[in-house]
């Protein structure tokens, strides 16, 4: 893997210089904002291209506040973050059946197959709390885990998988959307991207539809350890690629992280990063 931080760097080089061409990067007006100082070039820089959190002003952001391996900046809120005890609560087959309490929830999603329920072992280190299998499609309802009897970990059916029937994928996605648009519990939406392969359309149309909606996702790239496909770009290449495409749908690019279900990268991180989400929902 690339050092993270060069890989941000570099990164954040490419982003900054096609930002300063952005017709809509106007100065920030907001109330607060305008009895300081104007934004400082690097302030801005922050906003559009980091996760800056709440509790934190784009002003004070400093490279070490940054994850590795992500564009997620630490604030106050983030906390205690490690999983002590994960029960399983239950299966759904629709929304209106999932757990009724108000505890804060995350839910996994991306394309069959990306590897959500890996990353829910992975986040847990166990191997069968979440099925896990070669074969895609195999989650097909919604799966709540309770962690630390505070708060969920969601497992979603996958989408696209090729070998569902029509039907399916039409149940497939008003299934989904409904969870989406009526879970008042919702903090944000791990939506999944497979690293080791080139940006999917599916993919970036499911960013685009949760981007329209509102709905806050955190982008999570998995299989990074998968360092060199037979062919093809590095993980970091088409994490970046990734990126270009779905830039312009968002004025604050959503948070993104690096991982791998294999060796453990980005765990840790990953887990900081929903805590603070967490903790400033919960407050
Ligand atoms: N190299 C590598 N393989 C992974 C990683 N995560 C998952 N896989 C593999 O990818 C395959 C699918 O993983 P799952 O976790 O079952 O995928 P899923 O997204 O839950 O799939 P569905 O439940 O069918 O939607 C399995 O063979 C995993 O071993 C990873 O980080 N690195
Ligand atoms: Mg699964």
């Amino acid at each position: 893997l690339p050092k993270s931080a060069s890989f941000l760097f570099s990164f954040n080089k490419t982003i900054a210089h096609s930002t300063h061409k952005r017709p809509e990067s106007k100065p920030d007006v907001s109330a607060s904002r305008a009895a300081k100082q104007p934004m400082s070039e690097r302030a801005r820089f922050a906003k559009t291209v980091l996760f800056v959190p709440p509790g934190v002003d784009p002003e004070d952001v400093t490279d070490e506040m940054i994850l590795p391996g992500s564009n997620i900046v630490v604030g106050p809120y983030a906390g205690h973050s490690q999983i002590k005890e994960v029960e399983f609560v239950k299966s759904s087959g629709r929304a209106k059946d999932c757990p009724k309490d108000d505890r804060p929830e995350f839910a996994i999603l991306g394309r069959s197959n990306v590897g959500k329920s890996s990353l829910i072992n992975a986040l847990v280190r166990k191997k069968e709390v979440a099925l896990t299998s070669k074969k895609p499609g195999k989650t097909q309802l919604i799966n709540h885990f309770l962690v630390n009897k505070s708060w969920y970990i969601v497992d979603l059916p996958g989408y696209g998988f090729a070998r569902a029937s029509n039907a399916a994928r039409t149940d497939w996605s008003s299934f989904t959307k409904g969870y989406f648009l009526n879970r008042d519990t919702l903090v944000a939406v791990l939506l999944l991207i497979d690293a080791s392969v080139p940006p999917q359309r599916i993919d970036l149309d499911c960013a685009k539809w949760l981007g329209r909606n509102n709905i806050p996702m955190t982008f999570v790239f998995t299989k990074c350890d998968k360092l060199k496909a037979s062919k093809g770009k590095r993980p970091d290449e088409n994490i970046r690629d990734f990126q270009e495409l779905i830039r312009e749908n968002y004025k604050q690019h959503p948070a993104w992280i690096m991982t791998s279900s294999v060796t453990g990268l980005g765990r840790d991180e990953l887990l900081l990063h929903l805590s603070q989400l967490r903790n400033y929902w919960d407050q």
